[in-house]
């Protein structure tokens, strides 16, 4: 069985004491009213992972960082590695993001390398992939999507792949509040779901979790996660309010 997982992505927002307190707050929720077997992954920025690492204990809860380069170490000033997310106790790294592809120009072929380091490390990539609205209005937006997967993934093995995380975020639906219907998303996770089971078989394909992103919030979480093939979300603003990001792990 695929894993339910809920991630919440802070990106650059809050100071040291919001983010200590949100956090607290998260982690005191879930504890106390989450019953339901969902994995919920905080990612701060790199700034607070050492910090918040004692908070996020337990089976349910998980440390989970927003990027890391490609190298293990070496002269690469303000970056930060696999290793040194690992040896601090992250689980899993977001890798892909549409603003990291957009503002700082990561490539297909450079988040394979990144997907890479993650996995010899003991990282759960939670790879990210979308297509924008010139795309989904124009174009090939399905293969475009299947094309993302295919150069960043598609050179893993089998056994490798079992250890990746997939989130599906149209650009066109990221902080906008134009979320993907759920129709929508589930037709692209079905379609992704295929396409890894062409490469990797059937079993990989079934249980690989492919998470939704895009203005999920408390309001349509419920009906997004109620389709087949979605997993859970990757939340950017509702996660930045305990109360909110708890009702969106509720719907998973
Ligand atoms: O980019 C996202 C999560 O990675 C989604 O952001 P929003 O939930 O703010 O649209």
């Amino acid at each position: 069985m695929r894993k339910k997982i809920v991630a919440g992505n802070w990106k650059m927002n809050k100071t040291a004491d919001e983010g200590l307190a949100l956090v607290s707050e998260v982690v005191n929720m879930v504890s106390a009213e989450v019953t339901a077997p969902v994995t919920v992954v905080v990612c701060p920025p790199a700034l607070y992972l050492t910090t918040f690492k004692s908070y996020l204990t337990g089976d349910k809860l998980a440390l989970g960082a927003q990027n890391c380069h490609e190298k293990a170490a070496g002269a690469y000033t303000g970056e930060i590695s696999a290793p040194m997310l690992k040896s601090v106790g992250v689980q899993y790294v977001i890798l892909g993001h549409s603003e990291r592809r957009q503002y700082f120009g990561e490539t297909n072929a450079q988040l394979a390398e990144k997907v890479n380091i993650a996995l010899e490390n003991g990282l759960i990539p939670i790879f990210c992939c979308g297509e924008s609205r010139e795309m989904r209005e124009t174009g090939d937006y399905v293969g475009f999507v299947k094309n993302q997967l295919t150069e960043s993934l598609f050179h893993l093995s089998a056994e490798q792949m079992a250890n990746v995380v997939i989130a599906y975020e149209p650009i066109w639906a990221i902080g906008t509040g134009l979320t993907a219907s759920s129709a929508q998303a589930q037709d692209m996770h079905f379609a992704l779901r295929q396409h890894l089971a062409g490469q990797f078989g059937d079993e990989v394909a079934q249980n690989t979790s492919i998470l939704y992103g895009g203005s999920a919030n408390a309001q349509n979480a419920q009906e997004l996660f109620g389709q087949p093939d979605v997993d859970g979300g990757l939340i950017g603003g509702a996660s930045l309010k305990s109360r909110d990001f708890l009702t969106v792990v509720k719907a998973a």
